[in-house]
Parts: C-alpha cells; structure tokens; sequence
C-alpha cells in the first residue's frame, strides 16, 4: 500500500490530497503557510517525509530547488520525489541535480486543477517524464496516478514545456489580457462560443499569479510563442482596421520585452536574419518589375533612365521615412543603391526577355 507525503497545500496541494484519499491512499501533508486538515497535518518537514513511500511536491515552481535541497538529507533511496509543476525542463533538472541517481525522483504535470476537479472534468490525465535514470519509479508513479483515476501520457519534457507553452500559457495569456483590458466578462447572454474562454478566465482570475508566472518566466518556450501571437494579433488587426494610410510596422518589428545577455542577442539576430531574407525577396520582385518597365519603355521608344520619374520617387520614399521617424537623407542612400541595380539590370535584360 503507497504512502504519500504531499509538501504545499495550497489550492492544487489541496485538490490532489482529495483525489488521493478519495482512492484510499494514506497522505500525510505540510505547508509552511496554508493550513493543513488536523488527520492529516504533519508538524515539520522530517516529520512529513518520515517512512512515506512517495514525497509529492505542490509547491510553486520557483521554490521547487529549495524545497528540493531542503528534504534531500531527509530521504532515503527507497523513497521517490515527485513533482506537479505546470513546467517540466526546470524541475527536472532542479531534480536531477539535487536528487541524482541516489533518490528517485519523477517529473510529472497534472492537467487539471481545483476547478476542473470541482467542475468533475473527466478524464483526467497526467503528464508523466521517462526519466532514464530512475525507470522503476517512473512505472511505480504511473501507476500511482492510474490508481487515483489518471490517464498517463509519457512525454518528455521539452516537448512538454514547448506545447504547454502554446497551449496552456497562450491561453492564460489571453485571459490576463482580456481581464486587464476591462472586457466585461458577466453578460449574462454571453454566447457559447464565450463559454470555453470564460472558463480559462476564471481559472486566471483565481490565480494567485504563481501559476501565471510559472507559466510564462518558467517556461522557456512561452517568450517565443507569445511573440508569435502578438505578431499575428497585431496582423489580425490591421487587416480589419482597413488599408487605408502607412503601412504598419513590420510585424518582425514589434519587439517584446528582452532579458538581455547572449540568448536575447541570439534571439534578436535570428529576427534581423529573418526579416533580410525578406529585404532580398523585396528586392527580387522589385527587379521582376523593373525589367518589366524596361520592356514597356522600349516599346514605346524612351530610354532606360527617367529622371523624371526619379525625382518623384525619391521623394515619395523620403516622405515615407519621415513618417516612421526613420532619416530621410539615409533611405535616399538606400534607394540610390536600389535604382543604379535596376538601371544596371534593365540595361542587362534583352527588350523581350520575359520576367
Ligand atoms: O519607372 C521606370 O521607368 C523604371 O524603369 C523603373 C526605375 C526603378 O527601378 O524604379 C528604374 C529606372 C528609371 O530611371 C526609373 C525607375
């Protein structure tokens, strides 16, 4: 018969504690702030571990390490850690470097929470990490979590954290902002299709912000896809504001926040990269219509170069810098470049050469 010892017994600490009594498995739990019901409250950590077969950790998952290092002289290698945390890259290195091959410890992710158990939310189904240094554990808290009614899914974690980063914190993401922004989220007529998002709503409004931070700071996947959702949000919505005036930013253009050092340098180049491989398909459709031009001109018997037509040109791309605060005498520069290499292509390309 499995023992559990559950450390933090907050919101979800709670919530599982109930699913494993409900199974008839003996939990004994602590929490240095939240109480804790007196038939199974332990007094201290030693007491907590003391003899129980698995130690479950609920604690948020920035204090996951010190909750880690703080048990480790108390456990034995009979013992397996376990954790619950909405990340799984973090802890599980926090895991394997305190507890190594002597503890065993397993990463897992419940994929439910108080309110989907309150609601009754079937099926239930918990994300379990193979960890290689410690397969015996892994298939003892498989069978744990089957015990209390879970489907297990095993996955490793990076692919964990890289589809709860575009799942799980994208939808989080766009409750806060919806919260934030003052959306009335009581119309009693709401529609169905507010129904699914006003519940991921309120799973963000009861949150104390510990999962909302782990979510995003805790998941290194979640800057990118956030990113990538406001980047397309922003496109969204310019194309239904109309087409008339300046063009938006380049959506490549629209920098979050950095965290500064080597990875946000890494980062920032990957965009510039990005964004010049478009400059070069830019200038590739460009010079398809310069030889176009050129063909038309010949037809019509004028030459290559039309410093009329220049001039207007010039000063049109000068205006249009002004307007995004860019220098104007510099993007002349820029356009002298471009016009001496269409001259140099409409001289090259033959008058009836398709392209
Ligand atoms: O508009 C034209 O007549 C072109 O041939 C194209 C183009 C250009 O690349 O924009 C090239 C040469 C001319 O002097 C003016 C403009």
């Amino acid at each position: 018969m499995t023992t559990v010892a559950l450390l933090g017994f907050g919101r979800f600490g709670a919530a599982i504690a109930s699913l494993l009594r409900d199974a008839d498995i003996d939990v004994r739990a602590f929490d240095f702030r939240s109480p804790v019901p007196d038939e199974m409250r332990a007094d201290s950590l030693p007491d907590l571990v003391r003899g129980r077969d698995v130690v479950v950790v609920a604690v948020p998952v920035t204090a996951m390490r010190g909750a880690f290092e703080s048990m480790r002289p108390l456990l034995s290698p009979s013992q397996i850690v376990v954790d619950v945390g909405s990340v799984k890259l973090g802890p599980s290195a926090a895991m394997a470097q305190v507890f190594g091959a002597e503890i065993p410890w397993v990463a897992t992710h419940p994929m439910f929470g108080p309110i989907s158990l309150s609601r009754g939310e079937r099926p239930l189904v918990a994300v379990v990490c193979p960890s290689e240094a410690h397969p015996r554990a892994v298939e003892r808290v498989v069978r744990l979590y089957e015990r209390i009614g879970c489907t297990v899914v095993l996955e490793d974690e990076a692919t964990h954290d890289r589809g709860m980063a575009w799942t799980h914190a994208l939808a989080f993401f766009v409750a806060k902002g919806m919260l934030d922004a003052g959306a009335p989220l009581d119309i009693p007529y709401a529609p169905p299709s507010f129904q699914a998002l006003a519940r991921t709503v309120e799973a963000a409004r009861s949150d104390a912000g510990h999962l909302y931070a782990a979510l995003h700071r805790e998941n290194p996947y979640a800057a990118e896809a956030r990113r990538k959702l406001l980047e397309a949000l922003l496109a969204a919505d310019h194309n239904l504001s109309g087409t008339d005036g300046p063009p938006p930013p380049s959506s490549s253009l629209i920098l979050l926040p950095s965290k500064g050092g080597p990875e946000a340098l890494r980062e920032t180049r990957e965009l510039i990269d990005e964004l010049d491989r478009e400059l070069v398909d830019l200038l590739g459709r460009r010079a398809q219509l310069a030889r176009r031009a050129a063909r038309e001109k010949a037809r019509l018997g004028r030459p290559v170069r039309d410093p009329e037509r220049e001039a207007e040109l010039f000063a049109a791309r000068m205006r249009w810098a002004a307007e995004l605060g860019l220098d104007p005498a510099s993007v002349h520069d820029i356009f002298d470049a471009i016009l001496q290499f269409s001259r140099r292509l409409q001289h090259e390309s033959p008058a009836g050469e398709a392209g």
